[in-house]
């Protein structure tokens, strides 16, 4: 039987697990506050972005929501993060991506005070996360790890492959499966768009990590009996019955390899977002300087 892994469910025990701190760092005066700047009129950000804001409002995380025209000039987006990086009451600062053409987005996220990076983008964290010492993991592929622990899958010693390397996703995954800690020790294989014979890396894989952009690239043939399969890609294609969003991975035909699967949607996406909260919490929890137990 191969195991769906519901990323909904695990995300809901990760936010009910967050309550407590929640309610001790506002006791405390500190109530954890995640600022989101949302620069594009794509109705997809549009929607996760509110969607993070209704995540926020559920467990008592206060939130501040900016949204900036497509074409206002960078610098006003400079100044808009200047402001929160010196709001004191702001713990987190999340501006969503993509950005438009006119707006250099390493530049960006070099702006946000390390300390209030919670999507773990700024090269500080990225920096400190290569050398095993993360301030904040970043949200994806730390949510990954949650679904391996959630359903028991060990990492240590586990051939993986990471199908993607991106700085928002393969990266960060891959250098999380590699560390010497717990949801990692795996033994990693990191795959993009120049690799030679793809299917043949995934065959070796105990756990692959699809993350490529490429809907339903992954499919049962390339996989071995037993493989833990987690599918990050977000795909919205057309089809007669209107639009449907997608993962990387052919579901069907690799959920009768599998011994795991997570679904698209609900999968990795809900994860995304609890991490987000885990890691507002935790910046909440550094500035008042109190040690919050984290799920
Ligand atoms: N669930 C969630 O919360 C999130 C989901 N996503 C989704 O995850 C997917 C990946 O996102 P992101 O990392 O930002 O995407 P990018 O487009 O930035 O990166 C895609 C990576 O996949 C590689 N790739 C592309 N085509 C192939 C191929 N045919 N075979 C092997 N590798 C390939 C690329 O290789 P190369 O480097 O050579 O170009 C690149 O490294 C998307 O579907 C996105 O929507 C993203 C963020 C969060
Ligand atoms: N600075 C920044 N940080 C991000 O983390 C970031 C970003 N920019 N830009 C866009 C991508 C994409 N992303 C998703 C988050 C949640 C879902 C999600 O919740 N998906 C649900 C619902 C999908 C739906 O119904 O549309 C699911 O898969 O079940 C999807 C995608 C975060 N991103």
């Amino acid at each position: 039987m191969t195991e769906i892994i519901d990323g909904n469910e695990v995300a809901q025990d990760i936010r009910n697990g967050l309550l407590d701190s929640i309610e001790t760092l506002t006791d405390a005066g500190t109530t954890p506050c995640l600022a989101t700047v949302l620069m594009n009129d794509d109705p997809a950000s549009e929607t996760y972005v509110s969607m993070k804001h209704k995540d926020c409002e559920e467990v008592g995380i206060a939130t501040r929501d900016i949204e900036l025209d497509p074409d206002t000039p960078a610098e006003e987006l400079f100044d808009t993060i200047d402001e929160l990086n010196a709001d004191p009451e702001v713990h987190g600062i999340l501006v969503q991506m993509p950005l438009p053409d006119h707006v250099d987005e390493r530049e960006v996220l070099r702006s946000i005070d390390p300390a209030k990076d919670v999507d773990g983008f700024h090269p500080e964290n990225v920096g400190r996360l290569v050398a095993g010492n993360a301030r904040y993991k970043p949200c994806t592929p730390h949510g990954v790890q949650k679904l391996l622990a959630a359903a028991d899958v060990e990492t240590e010693g586990a051939e993986a492959v990471v199908v993607g390397r991106s700085n928002i996703v393969g990266k960060p995954m891959a250098n999380l499966l590699i560390q010497k800690d717990e949801g990692g020790n795996a033994t990693t294989t990191v795959c993009h768009s120049r690799t030679d014979d793809l299917a043949e890396k995934t065959r070796a894989a105990d756990i692959v990590i699809a993350a490529a952009g490429v809907p339903e690239m992954i499919t049962g043939e390339m996989l071995s009996e037993g493989t833990v399969v987690i599918d990050v890609g977000i795909n919205r294609v057309e089809t007669d019955e209107g639009s449907e969003l997608v993962g990387d991975v052919d579901y069907d035909s690799a959920k009768e390899k599998a011994s795991a699967i997570t679904p698209v949607p609900g999968g990795v996406g809900p994860m995304t977002r609890a991490m987000l909260l885990w890691n507002t919490v935790k910046a909440a929890g550094d500035v008042a300087g109190i040690e919050v137990d984290l799920p």
